[in-house]
């Protein structure tokens, strides 16, 4: 295992938002797949779907994990269906230390209602929460760590991710 720090977790967990505060704690780069491929694609993630359909979108996603997981000392941020394919996954635990962020039902809704960005949450963020959460459920179980994000600050789950990386040894207690 090398030495990244993987967040993982549905749409709206915070992985992005609590991925940069951690990265600038730690003085560690912060990269986001999500941004990724919207460099090397050179558009939108919505437009991406739109003009590509989802199964392109995959495949771009799965080759800019593969390149990104080829560095050291990341904290890098997925996209929340990063973790639908094994490759994937196998990728990421192979690359670092694996945090899931989960949240409530209740609070996905709530976070995620403000943005437009999300192509599969168009038409009805709390039905498409709901069916999607169903489908995913077991789908960021595979993480070593699992922090649950409701009614946290951001600078608490800072804290519990930082005390895991020190408990699997990937940085020390200072
Ligand atoms: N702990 C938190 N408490 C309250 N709001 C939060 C928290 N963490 C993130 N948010 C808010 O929730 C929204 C989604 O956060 P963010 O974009 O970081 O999620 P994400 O997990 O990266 O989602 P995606 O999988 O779609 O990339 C943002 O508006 C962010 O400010
Ligand atoms: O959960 C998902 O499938 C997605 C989450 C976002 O981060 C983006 O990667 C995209 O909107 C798809
Ligand atoms: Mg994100």
């Amino acid at each position: 295992m090398r030495n990244n720090l993987i967040l993982v977790g549905f749409m709206g967990t915070g992985k992005t938002t609590v991925g940069a505060a951690l990265s600038e704690e730690l003085g560690m780069i912060h990269r986001d797949l999500d941004e990724g491929i919207v460099e090397r694609a050179g558009c939108t993630i919505p437009q991406l779907f739109e003009q590509k359909g989802e199964a392109f979108f995959r495949d771009m996603e799965a080759a800019v994990l593969a390149d990104l997981l080829k560095q050291h000392g990341l904290v890098l941020t997925t996209g929340g269906g990063a973790v639908l394919r094994a490759e994937n996954v196998q990728r990421m635990l192979e690359g670092g230390l694996v945090v899931a962020l989960s949240a409530t039902e209740e609070e996905l809704v709530r976070r995620l209602e403000r943005d437009q960005n999300r192509p599969l949450l168009a038409g009805g963020v709390a039905q498409r929460v709901k069916a999607l959460l169903e489908q995913r459920k077991d789908s960021y179980t595979f993480a070593p760590v699992q922090i649950d994000t409701t009614g946290k600050e951001v600078a608490e789950i800072v804290a519990e991710i930082r005390l895991a990386m020190v408990e699997k040894g990937l940085i020390g207690k200072d």
